[in-house]
């Protein structure tokens, strides 16, 4: 924890904080200097509103028609400044939190998958989300108002030393105490807030995860479990936030009361002076609206303390994600492979071995070579690596030993990595449609395609026929997940979708699993029969499928055998 609180405070973050804003330098300092005329015309009002009785007592007729129109002039300028420092401080907000995400986003993309593993849903939401609200609110909110509070604080004393020195010291008196006491504090309200929001992601996750298994959740009866399991993280995040809140509201007290005790003590000096003479009408007017302006900036200030701290331990937060490691991306190659990159002649593994956990291989010395145009067949029994040789293939993981390489026609080897990427098509594993049109989820992989192109990946896919039935047809909007298609419906288009895509290999993840065996076979056949034909390697558990395979392979005890007719 301790280690941790060095980090929060560390310069890093306040470096990383300053860069959020190096686009936003323009609008930052609009709303910096509305802050502050906004701050300055309230100590103006005092000043002028002691000048104004003066005047009236002294009966200075056209000193008292200036000092009014002044008067006026102050209050309308005030009361068209603050509307325009709200709208000028939301469009800031909006932008600058549009821009950090979108930035995040990037960065998500290009990290490397297995780092993000560690990482819930619902607590990169959070991330997104609230912590970079909390860094925005930092810029456009309290740092505007800590510096409009400083010009407000001199300013407002300035004005109350030149009418009267002895009051201006009064109604400083106790605010530094104030805001030294709320500083020496700080360390411990550090801690909670790490614990609020390690509180918060965690409940998050859990919500998302809810609404994610809905279906689980009802048919395994789980609504009771679940619900209590809700509460219990409830009720952690509640312990947290309210003694959060409790401790901030203690420190507030003790604040206010030196805030008010400085306020009590200068009122009845100076309302004694008024008695005795010794101060003007108009100098106790402003005294009680400058008094405001001294202390009401001291106990402002006091209370900043929480957000810099929340922006801090959200700019860690954030930063921590950016640290994570980037993948593979030695030759970024943002261009499809039927474009520039010379045709394939192999996809050769050599001596590859790899382990989640390096200690644990879960593939060992793997050396394969496949041919462009054939389709091969992966087989085993569940958990023995054949979705892990998928990923390595696709440099969604990287191997801890050995070599894997796309050779091309022109007699290049190309190392799989991030760039590679482009020469392969991917059915995964379960549902991973998205909610829009079936034409939306069709073109992922190949945004130019023309309807012709749509309807033979379609047709090659068998997913024609039940698409044309559709209503809409390609125009159907179909939910989340798929929701609105059968399984097996569902899986025909992730197939077309990857067929689309102008790659030379396909990698089918149990993709077929979901079709009758007439579907499998006639899907598997019409890959074979496409041309320009592609290199195709299927996952499957079904061995009747193994007859249209030109090499089967079974992955047994983290090794890769090839098997022959016979077996
Ligand atoms: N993201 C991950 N992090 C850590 N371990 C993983 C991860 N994914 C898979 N594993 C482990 O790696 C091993 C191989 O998993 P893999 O998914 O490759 O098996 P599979 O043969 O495709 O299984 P199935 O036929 O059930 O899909 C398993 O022991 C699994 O627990």
């Amino acid at each position: 924890m301790l280690t941790k609180l060095k980090r929060l405070t560390s310069w890093h973050n306040y470096i990383w904080l300053a860069k959020q804003v190096d686009r936003h330098k323009g609008p930052l300092l609009l709303v910096i200097l509305l802050h502050v005329l906004v701050s300055l015309s309230g100590v103006a009002v005092a000043a002028v509103s002691k000048l104004l009785i003066d005047a009236f007592m002294a009966h200075d007729k056209s000193l008292t028609a200036w000092l009014i129109a002044l008067f006026a002039l102050l209050l309308i300028a005030q009361t068209f400044a603050n509307p325009y420092l709200t709208y000028r401080t939301g469009k800031l907000r909006e932008t600058m939190s549009h821009g950090i995400q979108l930035r995040f986003m990037e960065r998500y993309y290009r990290t490397d998958w297995k780092a993000l593993n560690n990482y819930p849903n619902g607590d990169i939401q959070t991330r997104l989300v609230s912590d970079v609200g909390s860094v925005v609110d930092g810029w456009t909110n309290t740092v505007p108002t800590i510096i409009a509070m400083i010009f407000q604080l001199i300013a407002a004393f300035g004005t109350l030393w030149y009418f009267d020195p002895t009051l201006a010291i009064y109604a400083f008196l106790l605010g530094p105490v104030s805001i030294l006491f709320s500083w020496l504090i700080g360390r411990k309200l550090k801690r909670m807030q790490l614990q609020v929001q390690a509180s918060e992601s965690n409940y998050r996750s859990y919500l998302t995860e809810s609404v994610r298994h809905i279906l689980i959740i009802k048919t395994f009866e789980n609504q009771r479990r679940n619900l209590d399991q809700v509460q219990s993280l409830q009720q952690q995040k509640l312990f947290w936030v309210l003694k959060r809140n409790l401790f901030n509201a203690l420190v507030n007290t003790v604040i206010t009361l030196g805030y008010r005790a400085g306020f009590f003590i200068a009122f009845i000096i100076g309302a004694s002076r008024l008695a005795r003479g010794t101060v003007s009408f108009g100098t106790f007017t402003a005294f009680l609206q400058l008094v405001a302006y001294v202390q009401g900036p001291m106990e402002g200030l006091s209370r900043t303390l929480p957000m810099i701290i929340s922006s801090l331990a959200s700019a860690e937060r954030l930063r921590e994600m950016e640290q994570l490691p980037n993948e593979d991306d030695r030759r970024q190659v943002e261009h499809s492979p039927s474009q520039t990159t010379a045709p394939i002649a192999s996809v050769d593994f050599d001596r590859v071995s790899y382990g989640y956990d390096p200690n644990q291989p879960v593939l060992r010395n793997i050396s394969f070579t496949i041919q462009s145009g054939e389709i091969i067949s992966i087989v085993g029994t569940s958990g023995e690596g054949k979705t892990t040789l998928l990923r390595l293939l696709l440099a969604l993981i990287t191997p801890q030993e050995g070599q894997s390489y796309i050779r091309t026609t022109a007699g290049e080897a190309l190392p799989i990595g991030a760039d590679t990427r482009a020469y392969f098509s991917y059915v995964p594993q379960g549902n991973t449609l998205f909610s829009g049109t079936i034409r939306d989820n069709l073109i992922m992989g190949y945004p130019s395609a023309t309807d012709d192109e749509l309807r033979e990946a379609a047709r090659s896919a068998c997913a024609l026929d039940f698409i044309e039935k559709l209503p809409l047809g390609f125009e159907t909007v179909i939910g989340e997940n798929g929701i609105g298609l059968s399984e097996g419906q569902a899986q025909r288009i992730a197939i077309a979708r990857a067929l689309l895509r102008p790659a030379p290999i396909l990698l089918l993840d149990e993709a077929t699993s979901a079709l009758d065996l007439d579907t499998e076979m006639e899907v598997l056949k019409r890959i074979k029969q496409l041309s320009p034909h592609r290199t195709c390697i299927a996952i499957t558990h079904r061995l009747s499928v193994i007859d249209i395979c030109d090499q089967v392979y079974r992955i047994r005890e983290q090794r890769l055998l090839k098997l022959t007719q016979q077996e």
